[in-house]
């Protein structure tokens, strides 16, 4: 199965099919359905990507919210927010360029917000999407879901609701690959995939690192 290479000029690297289409789908399932049961049903619900990748998964989560409820409308109640200007290394890496932060018209005042992301790493990132909730409102309750967690975690943040916990090795890179917004970096046979990319360790670069060699 031919799979997406990443970043040519780094030290190379093999890249692994984690979770298929399918494998995506069904956790995407599992996870509304603890959704569903920690919240007793949709009221108040919202659901928010982060952006990017967490946007699309969280209107596929709303559209299964959506089939098991018909109360609950997803469009309504699906969000995207930006965490790019809320980020803990604004000054250390160059600002990318921000996505709109979209808030469903019932505000999060009072609700269920459910953050919704594709990777949970060091947990930076979920820092800052709480950050920039407090400018948004006053939410009864976040909760977090994730379609993977990869560990390594820097602050203590974990997910509610996670599609697969994958342990990994800090060298390693998690990549989630969508049909919405990574259609020429996909695998083969896959509309949607998660791929791991590990550094070959036959490379020299890779063999001089892992002992330590610095220059
Ligand atoms: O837990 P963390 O260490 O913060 O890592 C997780 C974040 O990293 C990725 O986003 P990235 O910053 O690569 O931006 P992108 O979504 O725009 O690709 C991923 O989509 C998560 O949002
Ligand atoms: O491996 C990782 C780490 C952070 N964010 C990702 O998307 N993948």
């Amino acid at each position: 199965m031919s799979v997406p290479e990443h970043g040519e000029s780094l030290p190379a690297t093999t890249s692994r099919v984690i979770l298929s289409t399918a494998d995506i789908d069904r956790a995407l399932t599992r996870i509304a359905h603890e959704i569903l049961e920690s919240n007793k049903g949709t009221a108040g619900l919202v659901i928010l990507g982060i952006a990017r990748r967490g946007y699309p998964l969280a209107q596929r989560l709303a559209a299964k919210l959506e089939q098991t409820d018909e109360s609950f409308d997803a469009r309504s109640s699906t969000g995207q927010l930006d965490i790019t200007m809320y980020r803990d290394d604004l000054r250390k890496n160059p600002a990318r360029t921000p996505q709109p932060t979209i808030i469903p018209d019932s505000g999060i005042d009072g609700r269920t917000v459910v953050l919704v992301d594709d990777v949970l790493f060091s947990g930076r990132t979920i820092r800052a999407a709480l950050d920039a909730l407090v400018d948004v409102g006053r939410p009864k309750v976040v909760r977090l879901a994730v379609l993977v967690d990869r560990g390594h975690r820097e602050l203590p943040i974990r997910a509610d609701h996670v599609g697969k916990n994958l342990p990994t090795s800090s060298q390693e890179k998690v990549r989630v690959l969508l049909r919405e917004s990574d259609l020429e970096e996909r695998a083969e046979n896959h509309e949607d995939c998660v791929v791991i990319d590990a550094l070959v360790a036959s490379d020299p670069d890779v063999a001089r690192a892992e002992k330590g060699v610095t220059s």
